[in-house]
């Protein structure tokens, strides 16, 4: 019997429990034995590890988190930390090691692949959306999910009293998580990574949009998606700076790290059990250093380099109409493109 071995690696995402269980539902099936590794790339270095049976997943896919733990280990970028993770994966006699993690987790997959012969997939989790390849990661449409409730709730304050919020939401370098949530919960604004390479939010850019949405409409609500790490300090600093300057009354909200805990949406469930068995199935066909994807409803293989290598873009309709047309304030009307 082969011996395979996985592990969570990175920001856990919801979901990450359902493709554990798949992995391990689907090993199970196919005769092989599944070692755990316990808090991702850390557990590997120090052979942290036990050896994970069905039942130990038979009731984990309703939860977020990671029942084996994650971490985010520095120390896995060393050469000799390939290398001894390379020596305690052969002493375990593993064929094939399943990553279930986001960008960085498969960069350091595809380092260890330099040092050790066995096979490396990868099983794209990450509430960020950012990874090439796949038409979804594994947690991105909970936290959509989560955003969406949260700016919803925050639209019934902001309405009664008139008043303009300012939602933080995360994505460090990627605006899915933004995009999506704004247009789902009928934001005026949103501030997105990939929109603010072309035009950087400044203060009296904002509070002139502010103005003209609500001589345009009225005094009412006026609801902005931040994603972090786009203005220094954050929601909190920027409603400061619109009290303080402009007299705007503004409050910030932090979404933070809810949006990765609860249960995991279902289509989130589903995808991490079609991409765990995926997983499996591609270690059967003998594939090395690659993610397991999804695509046009297709399960598909994609070099791991090209994960982070190659550029997955937010979906350029879905911008233009939550940018444009959904903009309060309208531009230039451009050609009709019917
Ligand atoms: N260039 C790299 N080389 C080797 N290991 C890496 C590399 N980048 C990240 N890792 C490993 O993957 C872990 C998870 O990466 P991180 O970027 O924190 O999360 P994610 O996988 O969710 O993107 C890191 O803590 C580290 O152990
Ligand atoms: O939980 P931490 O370590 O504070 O990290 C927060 C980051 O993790 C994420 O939730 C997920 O990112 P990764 O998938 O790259 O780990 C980001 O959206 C966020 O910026």
């Amino acid at each position: 019997m082969q011996r395979i071995a996985v592990l969570t690696s990175g920001g856990d995402a919801p979901g990450m429990n359902a493709a554990l269980r798949a992995v391990v539902l689907a090993a199970d099936h196919y005769g092989l034995e599944v070692i755990a590794f316990r808090h991702g790339y850390k557990g590997l270095l120090e052979n942290d590890y036990f050896e994970i049976k069905p039942k130990d997943v038979l009731h984990v896919l309703q939860y977020s988190g990671t029942v084996i733990k994650s971490a985010r280990c520095q120390r896995f970028k060393e050469v000799e930390a390939a290398q001894q993770a390379a020596a305690n994966l052969n002493a375990l006699n593993i064929g094939a090691l399943v990553v279930i993690g986001g960008d960085g987790s498969f960069r350091g997959a595809d380092h260890l692949a330099n040092y050790w012969h066995g096979q490396v997939i990868g099983v794209p989790g990450t509430i960020d959306n950012d990874l090439y390849g796949t038409d979804a990661t594994i947690g991105y449409a909970t936290a959509v999910a989560i955003a969406m409730d949260a700016l919803d709730k925050i639209r019934d304050t902001a309405d009664a009293m008139d008043r303009v919020f300012i939602v933080e939401v995360m994505g460090r370098d990627a605006g899915f998580i933004g995009l999506g949530s704004a247009m789902a919960a009928g934001s005026e604004r949103m501030v997105l990574p990939e929109l603010q390479k072309d035009k950087p939010l400044t203060i009296p850019a904002l509070v002139k949009h502010i103005q003209k949405v609500q001589e345009i409409r009225g005094e009412g609500s006026y609801v902005m998606v931040l994603s972090e790490h786009q203005w220094p300090g954050g929601a909190v600093a920027l409603a400061e700076q619109l009290e303080a300057e402009y007299h705007l009354p503004c409050r910030p909200c932090l979404l933070g790290h809810i949006q990765r805990g609860g249960a995991p949406a279902p289509s989130d469930r589903i995808l991490a059990s079609q991409l765990g068995v995926h997983a499996v199935e591609l270690i059967l066909k003998g594939h090395h250093r690659v993610m397991a994807g999804i695509r046009g409803n297709q399960c598909v293989e994609v070099p791991l380099r090209d994960t982070w290598e190659k550029k997955n873009p937010l979906d350029q309709n879905l911008l233009r109409i939550q940018h444009e047309i959904f903009n309060p304030v309208k531009k230039k009307p451009r050609i009709n493109p019917l």
